[in-house]
């Protein structure tokens, strides 16, 4: 049996090894992606110019990776998997931890704490608390609710950021950068957009409002690196390449890429230093990867699950989901984009290709096609009713949508199979709840059309629902390749 890691079992070169002991940051969402992105970023910034960036990490609820974390003395491993080889680095940025859910008051203090200069952020889609149909905070959804009627222990992260903030400005705790690292179109403005309706429907000091608008900013980014779950296999491979066990390896691809609004109210690490792009034209970005990349890979995920492939190249290994895809991006996503100056789609798209390709990443099909209900709503609306306008039929979005409602709330008598199981849908109990008697497929159909994951205008708009109601028959009952020739050939 090998030994754990730990600063006394492993002696070998680390990445971030001057992290100091004051940590200038907080990340909320101590996941895989944040450990394999910002955090090198931050450990190579370091690395090169110092300074107090040791990260708090904070885990939401689970205690797994924020328990092994401090277990290990903060060590971790990467290891990145791709077609060239692989390599493993140990990380040592964190210099904390903590468990949102259990140490509320503790978070909100340390958020509210001078040394703390940025709070990064990876909560995924959901915990935005953003109301699908009018974009704005769910102020009367159930989460955002109970935070507002409790303020010393609120559950989600905008009421803890919202308390934290208050605390912040009660304290003289000075200015404070929140950066969301998630898949969100605009990600700072929706992170800036959610705050604020929070804080305006809750009590806050006198002057609190000017100093939050002068001294908190939130700013733009675009964040790509493809970062699957852990496996026993990730484990098991470093345990061969160090020699010791690490319990909580982060496996991901050689691509990375962060671009950012230089927008950072009391500095920042010199995140330039490990590759980061500092421009003006963020949001363009953000659509870049969000449509070209992130919607993709949705519909790679949607096709997979119903065709029996478990892992992303697997399904893009099939002639009909690289037809679709093509089809999507060339026809419906790229003309969709203003793009950033000097940006070449073509040799993007080329990349996406390879990385979608990664056989040695093997990214989880399940993964990609998780919380749908959430992403697809970055994923679809906009490129959707931009051609719906235009007179045409987004033939892949519809089909994008159609493999979603087959995967994760299919019509009776349908079963998806056991990959479309494992894709975990937060909104599951009300896709069932909205469908309950419909009488066919097409009546299903537009009862989740209509049932509040979508914008009125496309929930509305008789033609796409009809279409994706038409494409949700064909998986039915002749397939999902079916489906897909039927798309491709309207
Ligand atoms: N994994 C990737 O390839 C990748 C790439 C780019 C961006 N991202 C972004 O990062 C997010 C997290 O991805 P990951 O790979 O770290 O996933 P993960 O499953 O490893 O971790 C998810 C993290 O999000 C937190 N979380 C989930 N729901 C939450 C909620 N309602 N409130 C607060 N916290 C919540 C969890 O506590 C956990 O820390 C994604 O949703 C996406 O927006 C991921
Ligand atoms: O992270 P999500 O859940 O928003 O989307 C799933 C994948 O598309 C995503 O994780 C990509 O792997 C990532 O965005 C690549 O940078």
């Amino acid at each position: 049996m090998t030994q754990a890691l730990s600063k006394a079992t492993y002696d070998g070169a680390v990445l971030g090894v001057s992290a100091p002991p004051t940590p200038g940051m907080l990340h909320l969402g101590i996941g895989n992606f944040h450990r394999a992105h910002a955090a090198v970023y931050t450990a190579k910034a370091m690395a090169a110019q110092g300074g107090d960036w040791g990260i708090v990490a904070v885990a939401n609820r689970s205690r797994r990776v924020v328990d092994s974390l401090a277990g290990q003395g903060f060590l971790y491993s990467i290891l990145e998997l791709s077609s060239a080889g692989e390599r493993v680095d140990v990380m040592d940025v964190h210099r904390e931890t903590l468990v949102a859910s259990e140490q509320t008051a503790e978070l909100m203090a340390r958020i509210a704490s001078p040394e703390i200069k940025i709070v990064t952020m990876t909560i995924s889609e959901n915990g935005y608390c953003r109301n699908a149909v009018t974009g704005d905070l769910d102020v009367d959804g159930d989460l955002v609710s109970a935070d507002l009627a409790n303020p010393a222990a609120p559950r989600t992260s905008i009421g803890q950021l919202a308390g934290a903030l208050i605390r912040r400005y009660q304290g003289d705790g000075g200015p404070l950068t929140i950066l969301s690292c998630d898949n969100l179109v605009s990600a700072g403005h929706t992170a800036q957009k959610m705050v604020t309706q929070y804080l305006q429907a809750t009590a806050t000091p006198d002057g609190f409002h000017d100093w939050f608008e002068a001294s908190v900013t939130f700013p733009n980014a675009m964040v790509d690196r493809i970062v699957p779950g852990t496996t026993d296999a990730t484990r098991a491979r470093v345990r061969e390449l160090l020699g010791v066990t690490d319990a909580i390896p982060v496996p991901a691809e050689r691509f990375s890429m962060w671009v950012i609004e230089d927008k950072f109210a009391a500095g920042r690490p010199a995140w330039e230093e490990g590759g980061a792009i500092f421009s003006d034209e963020v949001e363009a970005y953000e659509l870049v990867k969000l449509r070209l990349l992130n919607g993709s890979h949705s519909l790679i995920a949607y096709l997979g699950g119903l065709s029996g492939a478990d892992t992303i190249p697997a399904s893009f290994g099939q002639d009909f989901v690289r037809e679709c895809v093509t089809e999507l991006l060339n026809v419906e996503y790229l003309p969709s984009i203003d793009l950033p100056s000097g940006f070449d789609p073509q040799a993007y798209i080329a990349q996406l290709f390879d990385r979608w390709s990664n056989h040695a990443l093997g990214d989880a099909t399940a993964r990609v096609g998780s919380d749908g209900s959430l992403k697809l709503l970055q994923r679809v609306p906009d490129p959707a009713l931009r051609l719906l306008n235009l007179g045409e039929m987004p033939q892949q979005l519809a089909l994008m949508v159609a493999g979603w409602i087959a995967c994760v709330a299919p019509p009776e008598g349908f079963d998806p199979g056991p990959i479309a199981a494992a894709m975990i849908e937060p909104a599951k109990e009300k896709l069932a709840a909205v469908t309950t008697g419909a009488g066919s497929v097409r009546a299903h159909v537009e009862k989740i059309m209509r049932g509040g994951f979508f914008p009125e205008a496309l929930a509305t708009h008789d033609e796409f629902v009809g279409r994706v109601a038409e494409l949700v028959e064909i998986i039915i009952t002749h397939g999902v390749r079916d489906a897909a020739r039927t798309a491709l050939d309207a």
